[in-house]
């Protein structure tokens, strides 16, 4: 309790005595007020559904909002695209991480690519960067297919058990563990077992990690990462990992495990590099890419083994929870399953003509309709709804769309003081009406069928116009890794099944960094999303 009296008496101090003597102040951009000095408007954003509030404050104010953070500190709340794109194209190295986040990624993974900044992350991506190619990531695809297919196969093993025509599924779990068993295979050539066994040490590690961590949120909590946000680098590094937080607990326990792994697959590659034996794995290329980079510009060990730990925390949960929210929607919306089905069915069809016996990447480029129901889940539900970062120095913001400050002047940019927190809302951005069409907030993949969509001349994000995958120097780098797995499970899951809702469970979008389906009234028991599943009928 002393520590935390002393942090927010240190806060406090600082960051008025800053506001006194910063120039400028964005005090009077409209946004929601506040009944709480303690606690500001963060609990109601971080304590609901993922992007419920983004939606509300979005209809309210426009693109750009100043919201209260705890201590009466005020931040930005942006959605607007060209706001956006200075933020992460432009100028993305003078927009860094906040703290309090960028050490809790420090506690999951270590010292890897999602927690360094500037030159280090330049140094950093370019290595990371061979793994990730177009080519790469299509040369996974028989790696997701197979990994659909294994979970396909465990889930008819278990209707025949029960002799009954369709089972009750919770998803969630089951996809989690296949996309991790996609992430092992295609990055590190190494096999959890995750799929034939719940008691795999790191697939259990994984399990609910994002909500113990992040996970309905309490307002001491929330308090408690926003006087992070705001402390010295060093010092929020030191408080946090000697936090005995329960929260915080689970991080910890699986960056050490998972560490251990990593530390045995850097060595087999690195001595099979030597050998002349190396293979095509994400981590396989990542250490030959390090071996011939100069010296000086080479990752050290512990950086090496981040980025295994990094890989897959970013690459299976991310993967795992898009999937889900896929099948949501299949079942929210028949119509979408069975036209879905069709072109799966015309697809196998071509594939057999030509005497293949799976699927190519290729294929997917007939398959309009499949594509286009990716990108509407991409956007729909982006799994990172909120992104956050602080302006390093005093700057403008260009923006799309004036705004009129309660003074009444209206600003066509905005100038902003250095230390101005931004949570960009990803989830507010991709349901913009006039890059995605009036009826943005409505889960219609055939919006990408239309060619004026996306109606944007911006080059924001890396996909499809999306933020989903962020944009510019820290955009994702497995996006396209994504993409492909995504087609191939949902081709292996609808091609093989019929789903539909069980009961009348109302499924929430849970905010756990990574949003998670929950259910209402169950949100206690984690990510779930129980599907009724019986076989789909095949051709003749
Ligand atoms: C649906 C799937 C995914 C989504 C929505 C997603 C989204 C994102 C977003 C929004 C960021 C930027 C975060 C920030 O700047 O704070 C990011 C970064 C990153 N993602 Fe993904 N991601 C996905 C899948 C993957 C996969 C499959 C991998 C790896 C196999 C991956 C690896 C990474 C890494 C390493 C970064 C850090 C990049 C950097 O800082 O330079 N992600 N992702």
């Amino acid at each position: 309790m002393f520590t935390e009296i002393f942090l927010v008496v240190v806060f406090i101090t600082v960051y008025f005595t800053y506001k006194r003597w910063s120039h400028f102040s964005i005090s009077q951009v409209p946004g929601p007020s506040s009944n709480s000095f303690l606690y500001g408007n963060l609990p109601e954003l971080l304590q609901a559904q993922a992007g419920e509030v983004d939606f509300k404050w979005q209809a309210m104010y426009g693109d750009v909002l100043r919201v209260r953070a705890p201590l009466g500190e005020d931040r930005l709340f942006i959605s607007d695209p060209k706001a956006l794109q200075y933020i992460y194209h432009t100028a993305s190295y003078k927009f860094p991480k906040v703290i309090g986040r960028r050490h809790l990624s420090r506690l999951f993974v270590g010292p890897g690519l999602t927690v360094v900044d500037g030159e280090d992350h330049k140094r950093h991506r370019k290595v990371m960067l061979p793994g990730f190619g177009g080519p790469e990531s299509k040369s996974f695809f028989p790696i997701f297919f197979a990994c659909a297919e294994k979970m396909t196969q465990k889930w008819k093993e278990t209707m025949e058990l029960s002799g009954s025509q369709s089972i009750v599924v919770n998803v969630t779990p089951w996809v989690s563990r296949a996309t991790l068993e996609a992430i092992g295979e295609a990055a590190f050539d190494y096999q959890f077992g995750a799929l034939d066994s719940v008691d795999h040490p790191i697939a259990k590690a994984y399990t609910n990690l994002m909500f113990d961590t992040f996970g309905l949120p309490t307002k001491r909590a929330i308090l408690s990462l926003s006087i992070m946000d705001n402390l010295p680098y060093n010092l929020a590094g030191f408080i946090m990992e000697n936090s005995r937080s329960a929260r915080l607990a689970h991080a910890q326990k699986t960056n050490k495990l998972s560490t251990v792994l990593a530390k045995d697959l850097v060595t087999e590659k690195s001595k099979a590099l030597l050998e002349g034996n190396s293979r095509r794995d994400i981590m396989s290329m990542l250490v030959k890419a390090n071996a011939s980079e100069n010296p000086k510009k080479r990752l050290e060990q512990r950086e090496l083994l981040a980025q295994m730990n990094t890989i897959i925390l970013a690459g299976h949960e991310t993967t795992a929870n898009s999937i889900s929210f896929a099948l949501l929607e299949v079942c929210r919306k028949p119509e979408i399953q069975e036209r879905l089905r069709r072109e799966i069915r015309a697809a196998e069809r071509v594939v057999r003509q030509r005497g293949d016996s799976s699927f190519l990447p290729s294929d997917f480029e007939s398959m309009l309709y499949l594509s286009a129901m990716v990108k509407e889940t991409f956007r729909y539900h982006p799994v990172l709804y909120n992104i956050f970062r602080y302006a390093a120095q005093d700057d403008v913001l260009p923006l799309s769309t004036p705004v009129t400050t309660t003074s009444g002047k209206v600003l066509h940019e905005l100038p902003i003081p250095k230390g101005t927190q931004i949570i960009a809302s990803v989830a507010a951005y991709n349901r913009n009406k006039e890059i995605f069409g009036d009826d943005a907030d409505v889960f219609n993949p055939d919006r990408w069928l239309r060619n004026t969509i996306p109606n944007t001349k911006s080059a924001l994000g890396v996909y499809a116009s999306l933020f989903t995958f962020a944009g510019g120097s820290r955009s994702c780098i497995g996006w396209r890794f994504a993409v492909m797995e995504l087609h191939a499970f949902m081709i292996e899951l609808l091609g093989t099944f019929e789903f539909s809702l069980d009961d009348n469970e109302e499924i929430r979008r849970e905010s756990t960094f990574v949003m998670t389906p929950t259910i209402e009234g169950q949100i206690e028991k984690g990510s779930q999303l129980r599907l009724k599943v019986k076989l789909a009928a095949r051709d003749e």
